[in-house]
């Protein structure tokens, strides 16, 4: 962490995502004048941050370089990093898809780089992101990475790198679905007579609760399910609905899941 305060970390691209890091970042105590943004189309925010460093490229290698760009990007901004590899740097990526492989046939196979997927959740302390290393990457660089991403939230290590793409379909995606279950759950809610604003307000607090709740509970998901579900009662009858084996939210997360992780890999070709 004092490498990074004095050697900085750049940060290239930082739009939805990269934001909701670097704000809990300085929320938790990151320096501005440590940190470099290379953007080309600044927000407010980041214009707004006093002391940060924009769209000015070091002359010495930072401690990190973190790519936070769309894959379609990124070989177009590789040419601009790669100045910073071959050690001295460790690169950090949050990108869906792409491959440890591609940045390596850009930086070389000797650039330590952690892949990483977080998720937005991180924007108030409260993300999971998993991360996995290449062959350059050693203790300290893990370390490293986890105790940055350990400030916006909780994080994993994968085995490896071929868990990666059902980890973005699952925590980095995840949070997208549960924001349209809050949506659709409100919208029925709306559709049996509530008011739009007291709808959205049950269906919010009520998946913020339970997810709280399954997070804190020593119990499983399927326990607490039960513990809400009398014999006989009204619960029962919507989870036949839910739980149905041809059209429940189990096969239907399921296509899902494999519809996100089918686009991880068209990424990557
Ligand atoms: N949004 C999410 O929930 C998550 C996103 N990711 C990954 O994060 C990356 C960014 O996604 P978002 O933040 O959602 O997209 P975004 O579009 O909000 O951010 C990308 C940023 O890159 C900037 N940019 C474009 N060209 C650039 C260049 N040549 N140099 C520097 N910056 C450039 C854009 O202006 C934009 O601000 C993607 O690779 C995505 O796979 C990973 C996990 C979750
Ligand atoms: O939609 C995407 O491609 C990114 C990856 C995970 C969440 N958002």
């Amino acid at each position: 962490m004092t490498d990074l305060k004095t050697r900085g970390l750049v940060i290239v691209g930082c739009g939805k995502m990269g934001s909701a890091m670097l704000k809990g970042w300085l929320a938790n105590g990151l320096a501005p004048s440590s940190v470099t943004v290379i953007a080309p189309r600044p927000s407010a925010w980041l214009q707004s941050v006093e002391g940060l460093r924009l769209n000015a490229m070091p002359d010495t290698p930072p401690a990190m370089v973190m790519l936070g760009v769309k894959p379609q990007i990124m070989p177009d901004v590789m040419p601009d990093v790669a100045r910073f590899a071959g050690g001295q740097t460790l690169f950090l990526t949050v990108a869906a898809g792409l491959p440890i492989a591609f940045y390596e046939a850009a930086l070389g196979a000797r650039t330590p780089l952690v892949r990483a997927m977080p998720n937005t959740p991180s924007a108030i302390g409260r993300g999971i992101t998993a991360i996995v290393g290449n062959g350059a990457a050693d203790e300290a660089d893990l370390d490293l990475c986890e105790r940055l991403l350990g400030a916006v939230g909780q994080v994993v290590r994968l085995e490896g790198e071929s868990q990666m793409n059902a980890v973005a379909a699952v925590s980095g995606s995840g949070p997208a679905y549960v924001f349209h279950l809050i949506e659709t759950l409100a919208a029925a809610g709306e559709a049996e007579g509530l008011p739009a604003d007291m709808a959205l307000k049950l269906a919010k607090a009520t998946v913020g609760g339970a997810g709280a709740l399954a997070e804190e509970s020593d119990m499983l998901p399927s326990e607490l399910r039960v513990q809400v579900t009398s014999k006989g009662g009204t619960t029962a009858e919507a989870l036949k609905v839910l739980m149905d084996a041809q059209t429940g939210f189990a096969p239907l997360l399921k296509r899902a899941v494999r519809a996100n992780i089918n686009r991880s890999e068209e990424l990557a070709k």
